[in-house]
């Protein structure tokens, strides 16, 4: 069936949706508008898009999806224009930080029967276009927020999508969504840009401790390397929520503050102890609903038959491989050989077996 697909924005996470559409569903037609015109050059010539619009124009009409994907006020600001191309069988969406304020703009607006809002839990702190990938999307969240009067039918075909992109659909109100996000990401945010400000503004003359910081002050401030407008629209937006969970934050670091006052051995060792169990509990892959793969990956040797080997163990095991090839997602950027059995008994014979080969195995 013919499908058209539009976008409002293609910088990182706009361009990597639509790379993943492109990559599962190839004969959709892809339109989009960026305010960037080389954004929407390169994205032609890499024929990622079919249309460049120069404007909001009739380009969008007919889409089955419409995603907005520009920083979280633009995308509101854009509803009024877009309204008039969202018919029956659109689903019109964002991909925003925040999602209270776009969800009352659509309620303003009447365009609650087409609106489910969504925010990949997903991205980094590059930005830009050029950035984008498929892969950026494959196994993270996608949080969906369903406008009250948005037909459960639509709210299914939008969670199925999201499946086919190979992201995982969580549905959460959008009340909800924005003090989750706000604890989660915001405020961890706003505590590495202050703390990279503050060493900034407290280092000695010789600005030793930029020269000698190391892994856990660049681990816990990554994120401060981010798109400034981006999380200048967010802490604008979701101002409320931002200003209570620093409120309740500020009172955990006061405590924390009184613990090293007071010389408390216990109450330290129970800070440190407590937030390592809880730091170990969170699962490292968001791989949490998606139907489990009996599946081993393993660094090969970059060698020409490095496959044929891996295969020829196998099978000379008795082990029959249902799938097998190198893949690159957000966990192993570099690739990494990945072997798929039919049930997880041949999966875990095999990594053992592999291991014994002095293979590196990576069991998930
Ligand atoms: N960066 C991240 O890690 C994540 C970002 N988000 C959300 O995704 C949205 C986009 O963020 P990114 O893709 O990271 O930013 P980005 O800066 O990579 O991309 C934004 C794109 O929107 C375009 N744009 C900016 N203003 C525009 C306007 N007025 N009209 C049309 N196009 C405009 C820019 O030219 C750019 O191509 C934001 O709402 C952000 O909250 C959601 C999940 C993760
Ligand atoms: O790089 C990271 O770890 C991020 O936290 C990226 C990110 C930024 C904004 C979002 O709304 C979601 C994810």
């Amino acid at each position: 069936m013919y499908h058209k697909i539009g976008f409002i924005g293609l910088g990182l996470i706009g361009g990597s949706i639509a790379k993943a559409v492109r990559q599962y569903f190839p004969d959709y037609e892809i339109i989009a508008f960026d305010k960037n015109r080389e954004t929407l050059a390169l994205a032609t010539q890499e024929s990622l898009i079919h249309v460049a619009a120069t404007s909001i124009d009739d380009n969008f009409k007919g889409c089955s999806y419409i995603f907005l994907c520009a920083p979280v006020s633009y995308n509101t600001a854009y509803l009024k224009q877009i309204a008039g191309y969202v018919d029956d069988g659109c689903i019109l969406t964002d991909v925003g930080s925040v999602k209270t304020n776009i969800h009352e703009e659509v309620e303003a607006l009447g365009l609650e029967e087409h609106f489910i809002g969504g925010h990949p839990m997903a991205g980094s702190e590059k930005s830009g276009y050029v950035n984008s990938k498929a892969m950026l999307i494959e196994n993270a969240y996608y949080v969906l927020t369903p406008s009250a009067k948005v037909p459960e039918e639509k709210t299914e075909r939008y969670r199925k999508f999201v499946e086919a992109l190979k992201a995982i659909p969580v549905i959460l109100s959008y009340k909800e969504h924005d003090y989750v996000t706000g604890t989660i990401s915001h405020l961890p945010h706003i505590i590495a840009s202050s703390l990279v400000n503050f060493v900034r503004d407290t280092d000695t003359e010789e600005e030793m401790m930029k020269q000698l910081a190391a892994g856990g002050f660049k681990d816990i401030t990554r994120i401060a390397s981010s798109s400034p407008t981006m999380w200048q629209h967010i802490c604008l937006k979701n101002k409320e929520n931002i200003s209570r969970i620093l409120e309740d934050y500020i009172a955990t670091l006061q405590e924390a503050k009184r613990t090293v006052d007071a010389g408390d051995e216990r109450g330290l060792y129970h800070l440190f102890d407590s937030s390592r169990s809880y730091r170990n509990s969170i699962p490292e892959s968001s791989a949490g609903p998606i139907k489990k793969a009996f599946a081993v990956y393993c660094d090969i040797i970059d060698e020409a038959g490095g496959i044929a080997a891996i295969a020829t163990i196998l099978a000379s095991n008795n082990l029959n491989i249902k799938n097998i090839g190198i893949v690159h997602n957000r966990e192993f950027e570099e690739g990494v050989l990945r072997i798929e059995f039919y049930d997880e008994v041949s999966s875990s014979r095999a990594a053992d077996l592999l291991q014994k080969f002095r293979y590196i195995v990576y069991e998930r």
